[in-house]
């Protein structure tokens, strides 16, 4: 079960660093958490539960089935409807709620936490700055309890729940709230729908250094990243990191010095 604010209220720490994007961004984070979802072996159905029409026409195009967020009460609420909403047709389905703004999840390591979270009554992910939570599970015949919100980790442990204690699954712990969050994601690798965006996240300056043939470009709030370009040229590519890419496009002079663009891409 993904459960998804309205596109026009969700993600609101994110408003200062994308702007006008934030609702198209929002929803490319539930595609690719979805699709991600959907592509795990483990997973038989993906349930988004949500009343925001555009949204619901999008993941349903995915696969996703959904349903309208009748509480109309909060997070919990909007989880304990979705969750009777699958029993009423599969009383014995195990369920997990999947927080909608995983971007990079990747189903081989959805597979190791739900194979993990099989083992208790109530299992959960937390979330990778270790204070909330992006996975809760709940076996066969066993209420989820969802305690989502703020300090969730401590609380579901708290609940009884089991935490999975898995390495190597960063993929779904990488909630994205802050623009910090989202190039963490954004160097961890996000699904196709979240990379359209992450080209329009423009640096604002750049240094170089013509001997060491290296520099660094300045995101627009203020986070430097390092880039080689040992001999680099109009409209070329050069590789940062695994997973990114700067394009640098020059003035067109030849001169390989004067940067008039940088974009931060991912592939
Ligand atoms: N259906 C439903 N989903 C919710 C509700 N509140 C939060 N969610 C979803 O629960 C997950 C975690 O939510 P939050 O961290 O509270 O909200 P967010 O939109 O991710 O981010 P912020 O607006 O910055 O807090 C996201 O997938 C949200 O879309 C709700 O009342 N109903
Ligand atoms: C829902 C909440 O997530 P966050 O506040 O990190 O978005 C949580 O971790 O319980």
């Amino acid at each position: 079960m993904v459960p998804l604010k309205p596109l026009a209220v969700a993600k609101s720490r994110l408003a200062a660093a994308v702007g006008a994007s934030r609702p198209g961004l929002a929803l490319a984070f539930a595609q690719d958490t979805v699709a991600g979802a959907l592509a795990c072996t483990a997973v038989t159905d993906v349930v988004v539960v949500t009343d925001d029409r555009t949204a619901a026409a999008e993941l349903t195009r995915l696969g996703a089935r959904i349903v309208p967020d009748a509480p109309g009460a909060g997070l919990d609420a909007a989880l304990d409807h979705g969750a009777r909403a699958v029993r009423a047709a599969r009383p014995r389905a195990a369920v997990a709620a999947l927080n909608a703004d995983l971007p990079a999840l990747r189903p081989s390591e959805l597979l190791r936490v739900l194979d993990n979270a099989a083992a208790f009554p109530r299992a959960f992910l937390a979330d990778a700055a270790g204070i909330g939570t992006t996975l809760l599970s709940a076996a066969p015949g066993v209420e989820l309890g969802p305690a989502f919100g703020g300090r969730s980790r401590a609380r579901h442990s708290a609940s009884g729940a089991v935490e999975i204690a898995l390495a190597g699954v960063d993929s779904v712990r990488r909630d994205v709230d802050t623009a910090a969050d989202l190039r963490t994601a954004l160097i961890l690798g996000v699904g196709r729908h979240t990379a359209r965006y992450s080209a329009r996240m423009q640096a604002t300056a750049y240094t170089y250094d013509s001997e060491t043939r290296s520099g660094s470009v300045l995101l627009d709030d203020g986070t430097p990243v390092p880039f080689e370009a040992p001999a680099f040229d109009a409209g070329g590519l050069r590789l940062l990191r695994p997973g990114q890419r700067v394009r640098i496009e020059t003035d067109g002079e030849g001169t390989g010095l004067r940067i008039t663009l940088v974009t931060l891409q991912t592939f």
